[in-house]
C-alpha cells in the first residue's frame, strides 16, 4: 500500500505481520501521530524513517501495546493489539526507545528474567541467554549491573531481552543507536537471518544508507503522517533513499548557517 491510503474499515488485515489503521495520538495541542495506516508484510525487513519528532516512537509504542492510541488500532498477525493485548504481546519482541530497564540486575539476570517472564523453561533460557551475550559481545559484561552499562551496552542488552523468546515479529526502535560497528554488523546479520527464516523485523532508524542496504520495505513518516511506504525500491524511485528522504521531507537549510561559529 502506498502513502498510507485509507482502507475499508472492518476488515482485519490478517495477512500482514503488523497492520495499523487510523492510528492517532496527540499530546496537548501537539498532534504526534495523525491517523496513519501501515501494512508490514510477514517476512519483511521494514524500516521506519522520519525526522526527529516525526512520530515514529509514538506510532511504534501504540502499535505494540505500550501506549494507548486516541484513535485507530493495530493488529499483529491479525490479533487486535488493544483488544487482545496479551496474545499480541506474545508474538512481539520489542526494543522500546527510552524505556527504563530493571537496571539493578546484571545483564545476565535481566535477560534470564525476560525469558522466565515469557514462561520459558529454565534450561532453554540459560542456553539462549549465553548465546545472546556471546553474539552481542556482552559475555564479560553479563555479570555487571545494567545501571553501570554504557549507552551501547544498554541498547544491546535490551535487544537481547527482545529476542530471547524468539518472537514472530520484532519491533526495534533505533537498535543501532550508540552501538559499535562490530556489534552493529553482528546485530544486522542476526536480524537478516531471522527475516530470512520468516520472522518480521521493523526498525526505526536515522541511517538511510543502512535502511537502504538492510530493509526490504520502508515507510517515510513526517509530522505524524506517512509520506510514502512500500518496497525500498518503490519508495526511493531510482534515487538514493537519503535523497528521496530529503525530497519528501524537505527542511535542508541552504542559508548561511551559523556565521558566528568560527575559531
Ligand atoms: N510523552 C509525551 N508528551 C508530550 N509530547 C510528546 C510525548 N511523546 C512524544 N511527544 C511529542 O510527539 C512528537 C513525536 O515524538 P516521537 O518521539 O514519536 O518522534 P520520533 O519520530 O520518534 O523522533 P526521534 O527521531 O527524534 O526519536 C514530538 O513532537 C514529541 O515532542
Amino acid at each position: 500500500m502506498m502513502d498510507g491510503e485509507s482502507v475499508a474499515t472492518g476488515a482485519v488485515p490478517a495477512a500482514s505481520a503488523l497492520a495499523v489503521r487510523g492510528l492517532a495520538k496527540h499530546f496537548g495541542d501537539k498532534v504526534a501521530v495523525n491517523g496513519i495506516n501501515l501494512d508490514v508484510p510477514a517476512g519483511s525487513f521494514y524500516g521506519l524513517v522520519g525526522p526527529n519528532g516525526a512520530g515514529k516512537t509514538t506510532a511504534l509504542s501504540m502499535a505494540t501495546g505500550l501506549l494507548r492510541p486516541d484513535a485507530g488500532t493495530a493488529w499483529v498477525h491479525g490479533i487486535d493489539v488493544w483488544r487482545d493485548t496479551l496474545a499480541a504481546k506474545r508474538l512481539l519482541g520489542v526494543l522500546a526507545d527510552g524505556v527504563r530497564l530493571f537496571d539493578r540486575l546484571t545483564g545476565r539476570q535481566l535477560v534470564t528474567y525476560s525469558g522466565r517472564l515469557r514462561g520459558m523453561d529454565e534450561n532453554t533460557v540459560a542456553e539462549r541467554t549465553e548465546d545472546l551475550l556471546r553474539v552481542l559481545d556482552l559475555e564479560e559484561a553479563g555479570s555487571k549491573l545494567v545501571v553501570d552499562y554504557s549507552a551501547g551496552m544498554t541498547k544491546k542488552i535490551a535487544l537481547a531481552t527482545a529476542l530471547i523468546h524468539s518472537p514472530r515479529v520484532l519491533v526495534l526502535d533505533e537498535p543501532f543507536e550508540a552501538v559499535d560497528p562490530v556489534s552493529a554488523a553482528n546485530i544486522r546479520s542476526i536480524l537478516s537471518d531471522y527475516a530470512g527464516r520468516g520472522g518480521t523485523v521493523i526498525v526505526s532508524s536515522h541511517v538511510m544508507d543502512l535502511v537502504q542496504r538492510m530493509c526490504s520495505h520502508v515507510a517515510v513518516i513526517a509530522s505524524g503522517s506517512v509520506l510514502a511506504a512500500g518496497t525500498v525500491d518503490e519508495v526511493r524511485a531510482g534515487s538514493s533513499l537519503e535523497d528521496r528522504f530529503v525530497e519528501l521531507v524537505g527542511g535542508r537549510s541552504t542559508g548561511e548557517g551559523l556565521s558566528w561559529l568560527r575559531t
